[in-house]
């Protein structure tokens, strides 16, 4: 599991580890790694540091003393390296080793500006975990600049302009290639918008692991969803893989239906039992044979007794939000089992939120306009304050939230956020949430708690998905060239099969 942590987690264990070393330790490990990985992307880009152009932003803080030793390390190996200073104050020892080892500084202009496109290589040390708010000039027009470059950029510890806590981005950021970051994963790299800016992320070990304290932020790899998933044993029977149920549907929306069986068949629930109107029972019927259906009866009020006995409940895709459906969310929710909320649901239960007091875990799925009815919130609030939306949520509903986005994050009172990073621009479709709720289903009754089905169900699917974008799967979205293509969600189900395998 990669772990991510708060500035204020980062700076307390970087003084507990401090206090046991010489002055300046810490900035010179972090620029040899820092120096290392620069050798390395320049050698593989042009085929050697001699002779390459390194353009170094420069803050006052101890960012920018990182990123001048740094520089002074390339410049002893040939490279041409620049510095524009942009701060008020410049970290003399980073300057002065700079200077020694026959790099030049140059104040801030609008020929300075020059540097950050004529180079092969600019180094972002305007602002680290120091940072705090929009940048201010001229550090904003420096970090617009690197949108612009052909040059391979580094954004040292985090990219001058995302919020190290939180991924927030409020004005202009430094788009980065590689970012080098020191001692431990800052939580604004793993969330958006902060994730998308520092581009692949590199890990310097400067010895803080030691003095870390639990994480803020938790993001699991393929190897811990392995380790999660409930694997059949040889005295497994369907029962003890887990049955889920599924109520989604209408007369009205019938594809909801479809695509959430489909998920939880394809990601291996020992039986789905599916309830709903005749029309979605039919179709659910023919496409997925081995889901046992049946009818409901709403008007006689709604009664799950006929059902049979579920282990977890997915309830809302596409299932409408009137009476009726109302109905069959109450009757759900008041089933001592785990129970997933999704889609229609979350609106039905956004307008009565005395459903989600229940005793069983419950898992909610909403997208930013979902949670943004929930929480009362406007949708680009949340969009652009995500982590601490999902975290709100958890605490003010009492629930495990799952918060959909090109970074899904999952929140429980208590524990660390999980970040999940495997999906794709093309999962960003109609339906595909439907399959996660079908997914998460299927895990929710194989046993795994809310917080682990959501984690393994979003890792999932954004494994199925880019499979399928790749032709990979079983569905029909093959792109031409190795390349990916447009997927359908019914192609994210049937791809479900290789992604597991992957694991
Ligand atoms: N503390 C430590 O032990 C270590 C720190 N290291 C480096 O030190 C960095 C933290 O250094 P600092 O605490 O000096 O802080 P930073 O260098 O991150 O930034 C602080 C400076 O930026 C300015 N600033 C803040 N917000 C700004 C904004 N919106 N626009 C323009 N300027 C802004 C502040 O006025 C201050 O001068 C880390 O990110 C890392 O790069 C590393 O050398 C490893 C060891
Ligand atoms: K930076």
């Amino acid at each position: 599991m990669r772990t991510a942590y708060s500035p204020d987690q980062i700076r307390t264990a970087e003084a507990a580890l401090m206090a046991g070393l010489p002055a300046g330790t810490l900035m010179q490990r972090a620029a040899a790694g820092l120096a290392v990985v620069c050798a390395r992307l320049l050698t593989g880009a042009h085929g050697r540091v001699y002779g390459s152009r390194v353009t170094v932003l420069t803050g006052s803080g101890d960012n920018g003393g990182d990123a001048l030793y740094a520089g002074a390390r390339l410049a002893r190996r040939g490279a041409r390296v620049v510095a524009v200073l942009a701060g008020s104050r410049t970290h003399e020892g980073g300057l002065a080793a700079l200077l020694a080892a026959g790099g030049r500084a140059v104040a801030f202009t609008e020929e300075a500006l020059g540097l950050v496109g004529d180079a092969d290589l600019v180094l972002d040390g305007l602002v680290g975990i120091g940072g705090g708010g929009a940048l201010r000039e001229p550090y904003g027009t420096l970090a617009s600049a690197t949108a612009d470059t052909p040059a391979l950029v580094v954004a040292v510890d985090v990219p001058s302009g995302v919020d190290s806590g939180t991924g927030l981005v409020a004005g202009p950021a430094v788009k980065a290639h590689v970012t080098v970051t020191f001692g431990a994963y800052k939580t604004g790299l793993f969330v958006d918008p902060g994730a998308t800016h520092a581009g692949m992320v590199e890990l310097v070990d400067i010895g803080l692991r030691p003095h870390l304290p639990g994480p803020d932020v938790a993001a699991p790899a393929d190897g811990d969803v392995a380790a999660l998933l409930p694997r059949p044993e040889a005295e497994s029977d369907k029962y003890r893989r887990g049955v889920v149920g599924i109520a989604a549907g209408s007369d009205t929306y019938t594809g909801a239906a479809v695509l959430s069986a489909g998920g939880a068949v394809r990601a291996g629930a020992g039986m789905v039992r599916f309830a709903s109107s005749a029309e979605p029972v039919r179709l659910v019927r023919a496409r997925w044979p081995e889901v046992v259906t049946t009818i409901l009866d709403t008007a006689s009020g709604v009664s799950l007794d006929a059902i049979g006995r579920v282990q977890a409940w997915v309830v809302g895709p596409g299932m409408g939000t009137g009476t009726e459906a109302h109905a069959v969310a109450r009757a759900v929710l008041s089933a001592e089992v785990p129970v997933l909320v999704d889609a229609d649901g979350l609106t039905i239960v956004a307008a009565d939120r005395a459903l989600l007091r229940r005793a069983a875990p419950t898992l909610i799925t909403p997208h930013a306009g979902e949670l943004s009815r929930l929480l009362g919130v406007p949708r680009e609030l949340i969009e652009a304050r995500r982590l601490e939306h999902v975290r709100r949520a958890a605490d003010e509903l009492g629930v495990t939230v799952l918060l959909k986005g090109s970074t899904t994050l999952i929140a429980e009172t208590g524990l660390p956020v999980r970040a999940i990073t495997t999906g794709t621009p093309w999962l960003a479709t109609g339906g595909t949430g439907d399959v996660l709720s079908g997914i998460a289903g299927a895990f929710l009754a194989g046993g795994l708690s809310a917080y682990d089905a959501a984690s393994c169900a979003a890792h999932v699917h954004g494994l199925a998905a880019r499979v399928a974008a790749r032709g990979g799967g079983t569905g029909k979205g093959g792109g031409a060239g190795g390349g990916e293509a447009p997927i359908a969600a019914l192609d994210v189900a049937e791809a479900l099969p290789a992604a597991l395998r992957m694991l």
